[in-house]
Order: C-alpha cells, then structure tokens, then sequence
C-alpha cells in the first residue's frame, strides 16, 4: 500500500537531517558515552567570565541517560552567587562585545557555526546521551541548532536604522537599534542544542551577551555548545553558562538590573512565574512556552500526505516537542480510513535505544513524564476514549513508551486540553469546517497548527481563522531558521528565528538633530 510505502519513517522524523550521511548507529551507548569522555567538548563544569567553574559549594548533580539510566557526569549545581557573578562578567563583556563592528560579530559567529558543524557526530552523539532521541534525529537537531548560528552570523549585517522626513525644517530625525544589554537566556531539555542557538545566535548578532541557564536535564551539550564559542574566539564573558538550581538562578536573573531581558522557552507554568518577575525590574520577556497543536484532517485530504505529516508532527522526539500534533481532528468522512492507515504507520515505528540502527523512537526523559502520559491515557478511558494501539509502557522497561493511538477523545478530556508531551495521539472527530476551527481553537495555547487539505480556499479560510503563531498546510515539520517561530495566547511572547527574532534583541532609539541651519 503506497500509506506504508511513503513512510521511510526515519526518513519522515529526521528531515533536518540533510548536510551528513551517518553510516552506522548501531554502536553501543556506553561505547559513546566512553569516547565522549575524552572529547576537548566534554565539559561537566560552568563557564563564567570564560572560566570553567564548580559550583562555589562543590555541590553537583548527576546527568542520566534517559535510556538506560547511567550516570553519564556529574555537573556543579550552582545557584544565586554563581549566577551574580555570571551576569558581572557578561556586563563587563557587553561593553567591549556590543562596540565591536556587525561584520566582527558577523566572524565569529561564523566560525562558531563552523565548528559546531565539524563537531557535529559528538554533539549529536552528546545530545543522544543525555536527551535519549535517536541519533539521527540529534544529527538533525545539530543541524537545525547550528543554521541559527549561521543565519544570524549573516543577519548581523543587516540591522538597519531609519531617516525619518523630519516636520521642521531644521531637524533630521534618526532610528537606531541597539543591543538590549546583558540577556538570560533559561532553556528546556527537548532541544539542548537548538533552543539555546535559537536565542544566542541573534543576542551576540545584536551586540548582547548572554547568561545560558540550560535545563540541569541535559546541560552537557549547552556546555560542549559553549567550549566550541570559546574555541571559536568569542571573547570570555560573552557566553556565560551556570545550572542547578533553576529558582535561585532565575530569581538572581530576575532580580538583576543589569540583566535587561529574559528570554525562556519551557513550560508555560515557569514562563508565568518569569514574566510576573521581570516586572520588578521592567525587563524585556520573549517567552515560547507549551503548546496544544490541532492537527485537522479535512475529507478531501490526500489520505497519504496526512498521515506522513501527522505522523512526523506527532512522533517527532517520541512526542516531546512544543510544537508535536496534541490532538488529532479528523472529518467524519475520513475518519476511518484514515485511523486505520495512521495505525499501520505507527506500528512501524521502532521504540529503542537512541543509538540503535533503525530506532525513531527514544525514551521519554524521565518517570515523571511516563507518569503523566498513564494519568492521561487513564483519564481519556475513563471517560469513554479507547485505546487503539499501545497505551502502556513499552516491555524495553525504564522510560520507554509504546506509540499509542487513542480514539473516541472528547474537548474534555485531559488528552485534548492539555499537552501531553508523549508518544500518544489522541483523535478527535468532527463534521464541519466551522466545527474544527472551534475545537482547534478552544484552548488556552495557541504555539502550532496543521492541516491537511486539497482545497485551496479552504488552506487560505482556515489559516486565517487558527489562533496560532504557527500553521503547517500539507506539512507536519514545518521549523526552520528562516521562519518566525512564536505562539500566540497562553504560548508566549515574540518570535524565533528569521529577520523578526533579531528584534527582540534590539532597542529602538530615537534621535532628534535640531539646529541645523546653523552655518
Ligand atoms: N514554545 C517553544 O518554543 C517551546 C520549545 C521547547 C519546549 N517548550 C515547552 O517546554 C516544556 C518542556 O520543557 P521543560 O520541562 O524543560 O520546561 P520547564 O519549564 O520545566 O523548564 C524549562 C527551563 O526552565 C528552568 N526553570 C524551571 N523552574 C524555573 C524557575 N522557577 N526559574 C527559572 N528557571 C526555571 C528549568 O530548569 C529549565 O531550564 C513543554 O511545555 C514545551 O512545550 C516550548
Ligand atoms: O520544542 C520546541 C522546538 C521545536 C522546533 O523548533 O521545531
């Protein structure tokens, strides 16, 4: 059947992937994690004013790979000292960083790029390790996370003032953008590479030096990230990087007047607390927080595009992305046929060790995630849903969970109101155009959106209509550097990525020039 000829499931999950051909990912995780150890990119220590640094304390905390539950390092568990001294070096880098020309920044954020390329094998091997995603798709992730270092390498060139036509004769009227200052940048554990090149690549474009808090989940490669910014000849300061205690290291973040923006991606409940504390000091706030992506199915869908787009926007990290499909909406004239086809497609999908051949399906990240997967699958059966496939933990053990379907799933239930961050695809039915656009807009999120349709009209109707910072049509990977990644509603605040995330790295001043008849 052309449904399963199309899906070369790896293929689908693992789209970033385009720049390298990895041979062989059958090599065992200890192998790697052995290998790692010795590489110059290892680092298991903070970095402030360009120093590697323990916690003040000697206090640490271990760092497990998800899949097998190894103690991969051991990791300062720093907290409010580290973090002021942190923000001291990148406000003394800020002076010399900021004053340096755009084609300066430009070089080096060149050369950073390229390196984190030529490291690409260990930073995805890194990222593997600690976040349990199949290597290629980590590969793709290094991909994915360098481009914005590319990107804004090049857009650093471009931030252009204004001449506005002054109303009086004798005044010329200027814009200028400049740097916001110092910028701390708090990361989630799904993408340990992208969400911090997501924010630093157009910080050091604009002149901003950053303090990096990565998730104390997966800090190694944020760390490996930053020995590669150092080789590359950013100065120290520039890139500060602390973990550990993440309220006392957002409270000093929060608290600082030199720190002059916060910008989080993570859980919208932590991207609430930041936001009520930036207010103390009116500091700036980009947020990406959680979303509740709808992905319809219209009738006159092509059956097989839609399942290889639901299927890439679902599965895509095992279900741990804040833009993966949360609930699946499907017409009623397709309904069937397309369960029954989504089914097949997902029975394929190989649930393993991310360093195994052939697996596109790693472990969720830690019990707790496993444990609210259970409550929301009890819940939906609870209240009339059926569990078509999977719906337990996968018989691999620790963190593994079987890609579930589950169908029958009502607005009410927790599997449709809020995100379950899990291998599990709940579908929903409905009858009319006007009916969809209500269910898929009735949440408090508002991050991405899919649909699947041949009707032109329609494509242009119902993407106007979606309350979302994002929508894919025909298509469920839809992220790149060159696009603007944001939420709206309860997802967040600004955009990632392409000329619209430089600006939120950018103040714009206002300069008046009077007496100019002056001879
Ligand atoms: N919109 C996006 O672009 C996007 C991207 C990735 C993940 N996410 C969302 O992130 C969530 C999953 O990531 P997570 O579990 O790491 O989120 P999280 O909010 O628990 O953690 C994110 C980061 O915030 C830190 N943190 C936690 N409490 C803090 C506090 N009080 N002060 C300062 N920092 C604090 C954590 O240590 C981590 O570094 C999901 O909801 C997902 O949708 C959103
Ligand atoms: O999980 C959030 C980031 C995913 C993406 O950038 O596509």
């Amino acid at each position: 059947m052309r449904v399963l000829q199309v899906l070369a499931v790896s293929k689908i999950l693992t789209s970033h992937l385009s720049r390298t051909h990895r041979p062989s990912a059958s090599r065992q995780m200890s192998t790697a994690a052995s290998s790692l150890k010795k590489s110059p990119i290892f680092r298991t220590l903070g970095l402030i004013g360009g120093k590697w640094i323990d916690a003040y304390d000697a206090k640490t905390i271990q760092v497990n790979n998800p899949s097998t539950g190894e103690i991969i390092a051991e990791v300062p568990f720093m907290g409010t000292l580290e973090t002021n001294d942190a923000i001291s070096s990148a406000s003394d880098a800020f002076n010399s960083w900021s004053k340096l020309t755009a084609a300066e920044r430009s070089k080096y954020l060149r050369k950073w790029y390229d390196l984190i390329m030529a490291n690409k094998e260990e930073l995805g091997q890194l990222i593997t390790l600690e976040q349990g995603k199949p290597l290629k798709e980590a590969l793709g992730e290094v991909n994915y996370g360098a481009s914005f270092i590319e990107f804004f390498a090049e857009e650093a060139k471009r931030i252009y003032g204004d001449i506005i036509p002054a109303t009086l004769g004798d005044r010329r009227l200027f814009v200028l953008k400049q740097p916001v200052g110092v910028v701390g940048a708090i990361t989630p554990w799904n993408f340990p590479l992208a969400m911090i090149t997501r924010k630093v690549g157009p910080a050091l474009a604009c002149g901003c030096t950053v303090v990096v808090k990565p998730s104390e989940l997966t800090p190694l490669t944020a760390l490996a990230t930053a020995e590669l910014a150092l080789q590359a000849g950013i100065p120290p300061g520039v890139i500060n990087v602390v973990m550990g205690n993440a309220s006392k290291i957002g409270d000093a973040l929060l608290a600082s007047t030199q720190v002059r923006k916060i910008t989080f991606t993570g859980s919208t409940a932590v991207g609430k607390k930041l936001m009520a504390g930036a207010a103390e000091t009116v500091k700036r706030v980009s947020l990406e927080l959680g979303g509740n992506a709808p992905c319809i199915v219209f009738d006159d869908a092509d059956l097989d595009v839609a399942v290889k787009g639901t299927l890439a926007a679902k599965f895509r990290n095992s279900g741990q992305t804040c833009v993966c499909a949360n609930r699946i909406i499907v017409q009623e004239g397709i309904y069937e046929k397309f369960a029954e086809a989504f089914s097949k497609a997902v029975r394929n999908l190989q649930v393993g060790d991310g360093f195994t051949e052939g697996v596109v399906q790693g472990p969720l990240i830690n019990e707790a995630a496993v444990q609210k997967v259970q409550t929301f699958i009890q819940d939906a059966m609870s209240k009339g849903a059926k569990v078509l496939l999977g719906g337990k933990r996968h018989s691999l053990g620790m963190t593994f969970y079987e890609p579930t379907i589950v169908t029958d799933v009502k607005s009410e239930m927790l599997l449709a109101s809020e995100e379950v961050f899990g291998p599990v695809a709940p579908i929903l039915r409905f009858k009319t155009e006007e009916e969809a656009i209500h269910m898929a807009n009735n949440t408090k999120a508002g991050l991405a959106a899919y649909i699947f349709t041949n009707n032109v009209q329609r494509t242009w109707r119902v993407s106007e209509a979606l309350e979302y910072g994002l929508v894919g049509v025909n298509e469920g990977i839809i992220s790149t550097e060159v696009a603007p990644f944001g939420g709206v509603k309860q997802s967040g605040l600004g955009r990632e990525g392409s000329k619209y995330g430089i600006d939120e790295y950018l103040e714009v001043k206002y300069v008046c020039l009077g007496d100019m008849n002056r001879s």
